[in-house]
């Protein structure tokens, strides 16, 4: 295994990725939540072809969370999954990873003025406080809809603390998996029309031997429900088949097909759209000759899982 940096700290960071930018080296990033799997690795290997240097940061963003969701099911990895996580990122090449403890200005009023910054949690403290985060990134369409139907607070949390990685990392090229696609479309946008000079790079999701798609949520499945969520992916290869054979063509049709499969696999959807990749706009009628995203998220006990597919 080679060596890695570690930085907690932005201005150590910062200070590594201009050190390399003054040898001529080039930057990837891939900005993760830690607890890595192979998807996550995928992208440091992506990187590291693509770029000279390869940094990844592991922080759970609070911002993007709401009071009601499942923030406090992934808190910071423990100790021992750390020490994994970095054995895995320097396996794959990565020359550095940002571990910041707390990424805002949590104001004297979210948990008694501590520097932890959980207090940042969507709607965990109401009111100006002066001393705290005020600035935030949002979009005004391609972030509504699909994930924001639940996850209203979603797409601010991550564009303002992906723009915040981008200001601290400095890189030339970022990667992201597309399982989480929206978020890919959402952050190639702001990137566009903040003119920030990155390139980003969507990555095929990557699977279980059974399909289902990975992710560190996946851990949290009870033994059942990791067994019935499988329908999931089997319900979005289904429809892309159907529609790429053009035996089943209708949009309601497919998107229906795929409400039936999970909910008879035990699984509670949130959505089950079928969008424009381009745009996130609902299609009606015949998706022949249209740029297809059949996208999903659906809960299986309380752990919510995404995926799609994309054809045409
Ligand atoms: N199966 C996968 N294939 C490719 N990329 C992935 C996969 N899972 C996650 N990623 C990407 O890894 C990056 C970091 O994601 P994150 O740390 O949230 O992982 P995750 O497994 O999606 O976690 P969670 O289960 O909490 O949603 C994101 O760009 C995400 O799209
Ligand atoms: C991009 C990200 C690291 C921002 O917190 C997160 O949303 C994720 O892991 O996909
Ligand atoms: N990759 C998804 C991050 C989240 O669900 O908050």
């Amino acid at each position: 295994m080679g060596s890695i940096h570690v930085f907690h700290a932005a201005a150590a960071m910062r200070a590594f990725s201009r050190e390399q930018r003054q040898q001529g080296k080039s930057i990837a990033f891939v900005p993760t939540m830690g607890y890595l799997h192979e998807g996550h690795i995928s992208l440091v290997r992506a990187a590291r072809e693509r770029c000279d240097v390869v940094v990844a940061s592991i922080y759970v963003n609070p911002t993007q969370f709401s009071r009601n969701e499942d923030f406090g099911l992934a808190p910071a990895p423990a100790r021992a999954l750390q020490d994994e996580d970095l054995r895995k990122l320097a396996e794959a090449g990565c020359a550095a990873v940002f571990m910041p403890q707390s990424l805002y200005h949590a104001g004297s009023s979210a948990n008694g003025g501590s520097s932890s910054d959980t207090g940042m949690v969507v709607g965990a403290s109401e009111g100006y406080d002066p001393q705290a985060h005020e600035t935030w990134v949002s979009l005004d369409h391609l972030s509504q809809g699909l994930c924001a139907k639940t996850r209203p607070h979603f797409f601010r949390g991550v564009c303002t603390v992906v723009a915040k990685l981008f200001h601290i990392v400095e890189p030339d090229a970022a990667f992201f998996g597309r399982k989480d696609y929206q978020q890919w479309r959402v952050i190639e946008r702001m990137v566009r029309d903040l003119d920030m000079a990155v390139e980003v790079v969507g990555m095929p999701i990557l699977r279980e031997p059974d399909g289902l798609a990975m992710s560190s949520r996946n851990a949290l499945l009870a033994p059942e429900d990791r067994q019935r969520c499988v329908c999931i992916s089997r319900a979005l290869t289904q429809a892309r088949e159907q529609a790429c054979a053009c035996t089943t063509t209708d949009a309601a049709q497919l998107q229906q097909q795929i409400v039936d499969q999970i909910a008879a696999g035990g699984g509670l959807e949130d959505y089950v759209e079928v969008v424009d990749a381009h745009t996130l706009r609902p299609l009606a009628g015949d998706v022949r000759g249209r740029h297809v995203l059949i996208a999903v998220a659906a809960r299986f006990g309380n752990v919510r899982l995404i995926d799609n597919v994309e054809f045409g």
